[in-house]
């Protein structure tokens, strides 16, 4: 029987950052067969910068993109180009909700750089607006679509440890500088207010999608719980942002507990051969799934049995590479996930449904709010603005 055409899925990218450019594209462009993927294939059609199309047009050079993707100096002319399926919005945190809530508007499906948004309510208008506009919305958190991930989950629900009762889980980079400043200008996206940083929405989103997706996302749906939340904020001096969060998870009803940490003072895997330990401890009553870091790119995990005494079962979980453009980071599974949802008709991600993503966000809203971090309005407001300089980029 003739295998039908791959379903094809036309993308428009929002900013030409580093993700964008260093990342998200270039996996966007590599072969779906080295990845076992034939069911759907990807094509960047349009880029824009909020500044200059000459950006763009750098970014194509860059990324060695085929021909024929048209690029734009402003985020207004992405949103309405009629080729654009799906917009990749990769600026800043604090630009999502206005960046997203435009290509909504505009009509267009939408995948979302994490941190989702700046507060809930905005995560919540976007997803009532995605939901009243029919189109698909999708929070990037690329991590959960790693065969890794979904290995775990299938195992944690198998019962292999049994049930699960708590999840230690850290993403911290040691940015430590003699004297006291971290290792970032105090205009970068990492500690900078007006750009929503800190290390809660950058780094430990990480963390709390390994207690979300093993804690809470596993809980049958008639069952489900959102977290009790306690949480302990050290803010830079500098800026006010967070530089070291610690967070405790707790879901009563189900007798489980997650511990969340993040940090730009110390790092999660010391010596960059992770001889520290896993990222993420997965510990139920039968046993303990471990998780070797970083935890957004995770790439080993190890089954550790009770009733096993010193067997370990360790798994290496390797990303593709496309021998033609030597390149593979594990986005791509991500963007296959979109893909399959938009040529499906389903409007959401059922590996993070919008629901999850809103509890998220306001699990992280309580722990800044305990934090008492405070981001300026112009990023808070739920108020949607095209001519917002988030969206015009006059900055
Ligand atoms: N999933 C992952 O692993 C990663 C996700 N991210 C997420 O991606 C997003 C972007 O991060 P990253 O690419 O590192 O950021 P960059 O600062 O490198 O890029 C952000 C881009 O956003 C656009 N932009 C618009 N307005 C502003 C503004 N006022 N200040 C700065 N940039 C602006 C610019 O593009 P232009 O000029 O073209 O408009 C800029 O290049 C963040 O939400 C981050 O959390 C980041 C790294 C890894
Ligand atoms: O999402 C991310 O993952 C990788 C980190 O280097 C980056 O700061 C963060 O945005």
């Amino acid at each position: 029987m003739a295998s039908s055409a791959p379903f094809t899925l036309k993308w428009g990218i929002m900013a030409t950052g580093w993700i964008a450019e260093t990342v998200f594209v270039k996996d966007l462009l590599t072969n779906p067969a080295v990845r076992g993927v034939s069911d759907v294939r990807h094509q960047v059609v349009a880029v824009a910068s909020s500044t200059d199309a000459s950006r763009a047009a750098d970014f194509l050079k860059k990324v060695d993109a085929p021909a024929g993707a048209k690029t734009y100096g402003s985020y207004r002319e992405l949103v309405a180009d009629p080729d654009v399926d799906i917009v990749y919005v990769a600026t800043p945190h604090s630009h999502h909700f206005q960046n997203a809530m435009l290509a909504l508007q505009a009509g267009k499906n939408v995948l979302c750089e994490k941190a989702l948004t700046v507060t809930a309510s905005q995560a919540r208008k976007l997803v009532d607006t995605a939901r009243a506009k029919n189109l698909f919305f999708m929070e990037a958190v690329w991590t959960r679509y790693f065969p890794l991930s979904i290995k775990v989950r299938e195992l944690l629900q198998s019962g292999v440890i049994g049930p699960v009762y708590r999840v230690i889980a850290d993403l911290s980079f040691n940015k430590d500088l003699p004297g006291g400043r971290v290792d970032f200008d105090d205009s970068h996206r990492m500690v900078n207010l007006d750009l929503a940083g800190g290390a809660l929405l950058d780094l430990g989103i990480y963390s709390l999608t390994w207690l979300f997706q093993t804690l809470y996302h596993l809980q049958p749906e008639e069952d489900k719980e959102a977290p009790k939340v306690v949480a302990a904020v050290n803010k830079y001096e500098y800026t006010g942002a967070d530089e070291t969060t610690s967070m405790i998870l707790q879901f009563p009803k189900h007798k489980s507990m997650g511990i969340g940490l993040t940090s730009l003072r110390v790092g999660t895997d010391v010596d960059g051969l992770n001889t520290g330990g896993p990222a993420i401890r997965i510990q139920g009553s039968g046993g303990e799934i471990q998780v070797t870091g970083p935890a957004f790119r995770p790439l080993q995990y190890k089954v550790i049995r009770k009733d096993e005494p010193g067997k370990v079962e360790v798994v290496d979980c390797p990303i593709p590479e496309d021998p033609e453009r030597k390149w593979g980071h594990g986005m791509f599974w991500e963007a296959d996930e979109c893909a399959r949802c938009v040529r499906d008709g389903k409007k959401e991600s059922a590996t993070l449904p919008w629901s999850e993503s809103v509890v998220i966000m306001e699990t992280m809203e309580e722990v800044l709010r305990q934090g008492d971090v405070k981001y300026p309005e112009l990023i808070t407001t739920d108020v949607f603005d095209p001519e917002s300089p988030l969206n015009t980029g006059k900055r």
